[in-house]
């Protein structure tokens, strides 16, 4: 196979950050992407539709000429959302609130410390068909980070679902067994996001032979056997598994750092390395189901109507990018080969 067209894709999960960042992270999306759920972790985080709106207008002033890259908003949960804020969001046009739990991951002080206290905010989002997004990790000093993912299962996830049924949950950015196991197990009303990276590699290809900032995300990579099980559900073509690339960009120096920050910046090369995957797996016809389907038929959206073309052509990664203010970053396999490379625009 030497072309491959699928129907224009969406990313489920991506932080476009603020400011001037908006020129590169808008447009490296808008390549490939019609729409993306746009993560609210900015400092401040958007907790309010003002604050929803005023971000919403500058991503879509940031777009390319000619661009019609549609940013879907999401809001940001904190101790002190209250019933008006979701009732005021959703007006706004979020079609989903986002729960971080406090400390878990970037910008992420500012968010939820004790989740129960949100129940009365997850009643009125299912009332009015707002979707629960999940940064599924507990943040217990005593719990391993490798095992924060399952601890969140069990502790809080379990609990969610069960007591919120109608409640659509997205659990993002998944990376073990056991969340896929969980979500596949769960009612139709519980699907994930699985990154590039977590298909992709596992923790040796963040610890062995030096550590690689550029690999470090959250929830962190986990074993080999967890990322065989991501790769095996995709490979089956299940509509609970979706396409959502989390690219999650930090300049250079923070990634490496002695306190390097978490994230890859993977917009650059997203559907080309899901295509990577997928035609590893021996399941390219799988993709354009994951990429361009299941998501918008779970948030209940219209499916795009164009369509993307991707062309076995090898190429490779640059090894940094320029930002407009003139600061490097790395993107996501940097110096890497892949297989597939979009031809033109949407
Ligand atoms: N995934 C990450 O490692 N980082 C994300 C936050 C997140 O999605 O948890 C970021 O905003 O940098
Ligand atoms: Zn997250
Ligand atoms: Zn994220």
């Amino acid at each position: 196979m030497t072309t491959l067209t699928i129907q224009t894709p969406d990313d489920w999960h991506l932080h476009l950050r603020d400011g001037d960042m908006l020129v590169e992270t808008v447009a490296a999306t808008a390549r490939c992407f019609h729409r993306a759920i746009v993560m609210p972790n900015l400092v401040p985080p958007v907790i309010n539709a003002e604050a929803l709106l005023g971000y919403q207008q500058r991503i879509l002033a940031a777009r390319p000429e000619g661009s019609h890259f549609e940013p879907l908003m999401t809001l940001f949960l904190t101790n002190q959302t209250s019933a008006e804020d979701i009732t005021a969001a959703k007006a706004a046009g979020a079609v989903a609130a986002k729960m971080y739990p406090a400390g878990a991951t970037t910008n992420s002080a500012a968010a939820v410390s004790q989740l129960e206290a949100l129940y009365p905010v997850f009643e009125v989002m299912q009332e009015q068909g707002m979707l629960l997004l999940v940064h599924g990790e507990v943040t217990d000093h005593h719990i391993d980070i490798f095992d924060r993912e399952k601890e969140f299962i069990d502790q809080k996830m379990v609990h969610i679902v069960k007591r919120f049924p109608n409640l659509k949950v997205v659990f993002e950015h998944i990376t073990t067994s056991d969340a896929a196991q969980f979500v596949l197990d769960a009612s139709d009303n519980v699907a994930a996001t699985i990154t590039p990276q977590h298909l992709l590699l596992n923790r040796n290809d963040l610890l062995v032979g030096g550590v690689r900032p550029h690999n470090f995300c959250l929830p962190v990579l986990k074993r080999n056997t967890h990322q065989q099980a991501l790769r095996n559900v995709v490979k089956t073509g299940s509509p609970k598994f979706f396409l959502g690339t989390d690219s999650a960009p930090h300049a250079k120096e923070a990634k490496e750092n002695a306190c390097g920050c978490a994230g890859c910046y993977s917009a650059w090369s997203a559907i080309e390395l899901y295509a990577h995957v997928f035609e590893e797996l021996d399941a390219l016809d799988k993709l354009e189901g994951f990429a361009s389907h299941f998501g918008a038929d779970f948030y209940g959206l219209q499916r795009n109507s164009g369509t993307l073309t991707l062309v076995r052509e090898d190429w490779t990664i640059p090894s940094e990018i320029i930002l407009p203010d003139g600061k490097p970053i790395v993107p996501f396999f940097a110096g890497e080969t892949v297989h597939w490379k979009v031809q033109g625009s949407i």
